[in-house]
Parts: C-alpha cells; structure tokens; sequence
C-alpha cells in the first residue's frame, strides 16, 4: 500500500475508530486485544499464540527500531492486524532490515495507525475482549457490525500453527521432547542454549509415542486459543505424568491443569505485556514477567487435584504456576523464555534441567544399565 489509505477499526460494540491503513489492502477480522509491552512489537506480531486476533499496542509509538532477522517467534506470523497510535516511517536501527509496513505488505497482514489506543483499551478494559474489522473508510458501518456479531471465531487453532512434521534441534545433553502447541522460538533457544537435545513434535502426538522417544523431559508450550478446545492433550499428559519430568508453559501450563482436574476459565481482558509482576509462593519473591494470555486456571478448582499452586498475579491474584505434589511435573502461566520482556523467570528452565537431572539418577530406564552413561 504506497498511498495512505483511510480506514477504521469497528468493533462488536459498535465502537468505530478511524485511522490508515498500512500493509496489505484486504479487511481483517479478529479478536482484538491489547499489549502493553514498551518494546517487542516484533516478537509479539510473531508469537502464534496470538492467532486470530488483533493486537492493538498501547505504547503510541511502533516500529522505531524496524523489523530485525533475529527477532521472530516465529516464522509466519499468525495475527489477523496491528492496531497503533504512530507507526514510524522510518526505523533507526543496526539490526533493522525492514519497516513494519514493509514487512507487513510482504506477509499480507493489515494494519492501522492514528487510531486513539489509549480509547480503545479503556474500551476492552470495561467491555472485556471483543471482536472487531479493520474496514476501508467508506465501509457500511451497519453491515460490518452485523458481520461481526455473527462472526464465530475458530476453535481449532492450536492444529493452525502447530508443526505438521518432527523435526530435531540437536544438542548434547538432556533429550526432550518439545510438543509445539505453536511455540515461540524462545522456548527452544532456551533449551538450545542449556544443550538439550529437542525433538519438536506435533500437537497430536500420544503419550505411547513420546515414551517411545525415551526422553529425559517433555516440553509443553504456548499457544492459541481456549485450553479446552485442544483435543487430545489431556489424555497424552496423564498417560506420561510420573514417567517422564514435565514443564509447561503458558498453554502448557493450562493444559497440565485440566489434564489433573482443574478449570480454566476466560479473563475478561487478558494479561498481556512485558511488565506482569508475579509472586512465587515458594520463594516470596516477586518477579516481573511476559506474559500473553487470555484464559486462567481456576484456583478453587486446584484444590480437588494434586497440583499445589506456585506462582499468582499479583495484579488481579489469579493463578500464574502450580506443581504437581508427587510426580515432577510443574508449569507457569506467564514466559520464563522472555522474548519480549524481562528474563526474570529464565531460572525456571535450570529448574528443569535439575528436574530431569534427579530424575535420571532416580530412574535408570533399564534395569541392568543406564545406556546414557555406556
Ligand atoms: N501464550 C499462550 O500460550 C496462551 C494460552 C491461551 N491461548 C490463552 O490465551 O490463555
């Protein structure tokens, strides 16, 4: 889109915001909602957990610093538009290879500027997360309003951006298998960098053929959507729970939970951004965290199950971890892998690797030799 085109944002509520359009030309609907992450436009428009909505950036200046090849979490984004107050023209940055627009134009995605976030989030912050369209100017207000309260979102999100193969991240240590649920690249530079050998498989995956895999740990990530709606996790979860170390995140997190008996439920708004503070039971200390959620787990449901609560938000007090009392299995709601936002919780990964270190040493996989050490 070369010449500035005129459009708006319209959401369910009838709420309209006008504004230009950048990137590619066609509407867009999605769920709208919002980050207050300062900086990491570039992680979050990648991060695939955010499949299907519109993510409207409350800090009013985006793409200073342009798009870089090192930033990704992943490859194609999985957004359905960009909502901010200035888009930078021209970036200023020795990483940057692209602008926003231009990277925008290039992945189909649409966009729009000029628009009064700090209105729209007091909006989404009463009315709690709505739908909305990103239209031409010249749309029929009447007939995208109609469009949208009949929209229905799908269900089936986490099968759009998990991988459709395995493949393997070498390295020399610990063997974990990662269930990409639509992970960031942060969780495997994580474990890459500790030298874990990952094996990343698909959502679908039994606990019959991780076991066969004979990993030291299993990963399990972020992604989109309701917890309740990703189909045959719960049963892979209980059928390794206590034979294999287990760390969840985010998604994870919510699905080790429901696997052990609990709820989830959908926030109002949502925790999104780089600056969640989060207390750790364990430790009474407070970390500021990542974070991009828009479900939580119950915590008066935690009490019937075996899963003892770690970690809450202490902005709303809601469930941010839990750690299951017999077996080593444990989980957070926010992301220890940062990627944007503070690397506060980056001790949770040597946690796992203690995890499976101990395990190991507990649980020699045959009876008459441990081959890892043949
Ligand atoms: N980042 C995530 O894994 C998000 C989990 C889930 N889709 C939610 O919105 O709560």
């Amino acid at each position: 889109m070369s010449i500035k085109m005129k459009k708006k944002l319209i959401l369910e509520t009838g709420e309209i915001f006008h504004g230009e359009g950048f990137g590619a030309e066609n509407d867009t609907l999605g769920e709208v909602v919002f980050n207050t992450g300062m900086t990491g436009y570039q992680e979050v428009v990648s991060d695939p957990s955010y499949f299907g909505q519109i993510i409207c950036m409350t800090y009013p200046l985006i793409g200073n610093y342009g798009i870089n090849r090192d930033d990704y979490e992943s490859i194609e984004p999985a957004i359905k538009g960009l909502v901010v107050k200035e888009l930078c023209d021209f970036p200023s940055n020795f990483r940057s290879q692209l602008s926003v627009q231009e990277f925008f134009e290039k992945k189909g995605l649409s966009g729009i500027s000029g628009v009064d976030t700090r209105r729209l989030t007091k909006i989404l912050r009463s009315s709690g997360t709505v739908k909305g369209k990103i239209v031409n100017a010249d749309a029929d207000e009447q007939q995208v309003l109609a469009e949208l309260k009949s929209a229905v979102l799908p269900n089936n999100q986490v099968a759009a951006v998990s991988t459709k193969g395995t493949y393997a991240s070498p390295g020399r240590g610990f063997k974990v298998v990662l269930v990409d649920f639509g992970s960031k690249n942060g969780i495997l530079r994580e474990l890459n960098r500790r030298d874990c050998d990952v094996t990343v498989v698909g959502h679908q995956i039994s606990a019959e053929d991780i076991l066969l895999l004979a990993p030291d740990g299993v990963m399990l990530t972020n992604g989109p959507g309701n917890p309740e709606d990703v189909g045959t996790a719960q049963e892979m979860i209980r059928g390794i729970l206590g034979k294999v170390p287990i760390f969840g995140i985010c998604l994870g997190h919510q699905l080790i939970s429901l696997a052990c008996g609990a709820k989830t439920f959908k926030l109002k708004f949502g925790h999104r951004g780089g600056n969640h503070p989060v207390l750790d039971l364990r430790t009474n200390k407070v970390i500021i965290t990542s974070q991009n959620h828009g479900y939580a787990v119950d915590q008066e449901s935690l009490k019937t199950t075996d899963l003892e609560e770690t970690h809450i938000a202490l902005n709303d007090r809601t469930n941010e971890g839990v750690r299951h009392k017999i077996h080593p299995c444990f989980s957070v709601q926010y992301h220890p892998e940062a990627s944007p936002g503070p690397e506060d919780g980056n001790y949770l990964f040597d946690e796992f690797i203690e995890m499976m270190a101990e395990f190991r040493n507990r649980e020699p996989r045959f009876e008459n030799q441990d081959y890892r050490y043949a």
